[in-house]
């Protein structure tokens, strides 16, 4: 069952075609990244799931009765507290929802100590958090988050990924980000969108395997030419990239080859090495190839 599906979504601004024919299929419970470049779309997709604009051609579908909707930069009214904010949000989107729910959303989103000051003194991410926190109150069954993570320091985004994290499975999310990472830690499924087309859909895993091989991580004391020199060399090696005064990373055409021969190679130079790792295919790696 599908919370939320697009057939040929397009949308023109003036001679713009800003999307191109979009197909989203979003399940039910998931929690959905939708990436891409800047100008690539996301921003549209969300604005026209949320009916908040209208599609030129094509047809939007949602199978959820309360949707919510976070914008990439919140706006609230400057005179309210942060608790008044929630609360405004509660009593318009679910009044059936108790009270005492509010501080607990504005707790989760790391608000506790803010909450009674008016948000006109707030930060940017203290006002993305309680837009997410003003968007979870009323117990939405779907949520769309416009780069929700986008002002947040590591803290802020640490609260922000647990509370979406939580939501999956029992509600459907839809958020759209330019920060891979996010989509690795929360994201169960993935869309990736360049110049108004979806390049890829599908689970997260679907993605990652059978693309970008993993990689070698191999630190070791300078001199790296030898290290490098000795590796390039070998057939199984694509590529050896610098990263660092000590740090090489080896891309595989072969990962078998690599198991069995890297650390070989590595004696053979007498390299000083202080450790090697295996590095998992990453969305970054996929992602670039895909919009390439
Ligand atoms: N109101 C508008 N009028 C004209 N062009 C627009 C409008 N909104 C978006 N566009 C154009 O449509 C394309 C897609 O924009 P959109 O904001 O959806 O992309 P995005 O993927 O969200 O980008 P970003 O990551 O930079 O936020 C861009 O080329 C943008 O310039």
């Amino acid at each position: 069952m599908n919370a939320v599906t697009t057939a040929g979504l397009r949308k023109r601004y003036g001679r713009h075609e800003a999307l191109a024919g979009v197909d989203l299929v979003v399940p039910r419970g998931s929690v959905y990244g939708l990436v891409g470049p800047n100008g690539a779309g996301k921003t549209t997709v969300l604005a026209l799931l949320a009916g908040l604009r209208r599609p030129t051609g094509g047809t939007v579908e949602i199978a959820c009765d309360r949707v919510a909707v976070l914008p990439d930069t919140p706006g609230f009214d400057p005179w309210l507290t942060g608790f008044e904010v929630v609360d405004l949000a509660r009593a318009l989107t679910a009044p059936e929802v108790p009270g005492s729910r509010v501080a607990e959303v504005l707790a989760d989103a790391g608000l506790t100590e803010a909450a009674h000051r008016r948000v006109g003194g707030y930060s940017r991410g203290m006002l993305q958090r309680l837009g997410m926190a003003a968007t979870v109150v009323g117990d939405p069954d779907l949520l769309l988050l416009d780069e929700p993570c986008s002002a947040l320091d590591p803290a802020g985004r640490r609260e922000v990924l647990g509370l979406i994290a939580r939501l999956g499975g029992r509600a459907t999310v839809v958020l759209s980000t330019h920060l891979l990472a996010d989509v690795q830690e929360v994201c169960d499924r993935v869309g990736v969108l360049a110049a108004g087309r979806l390049l890829h859909q599908g689970s997260l895993d679907d993605l990652l395997v059978g693309r970008a091989a993993p990689t070698w991580v191999v630190r070791c004391r300078p001199p790296l030419e030898p290290v490098e020199t000795a590796l390039s060399a070998r057939p199984w090696v694509r590529a050896v990239r610098r990263t660092g005064v000590e740090e090489l990373v080896v891309e595989t055409s072969s990962p078998a080859d690599a198991e069995t021969d890297l650390v070989r190679v590595l004696a053979d130079v007498g390299a000083h090495v202080l450790r090697v790792d295996r590095r998992g295919a990453d969305l970054e790696d996929v992602f670039l190839e895909l919009t390439r």
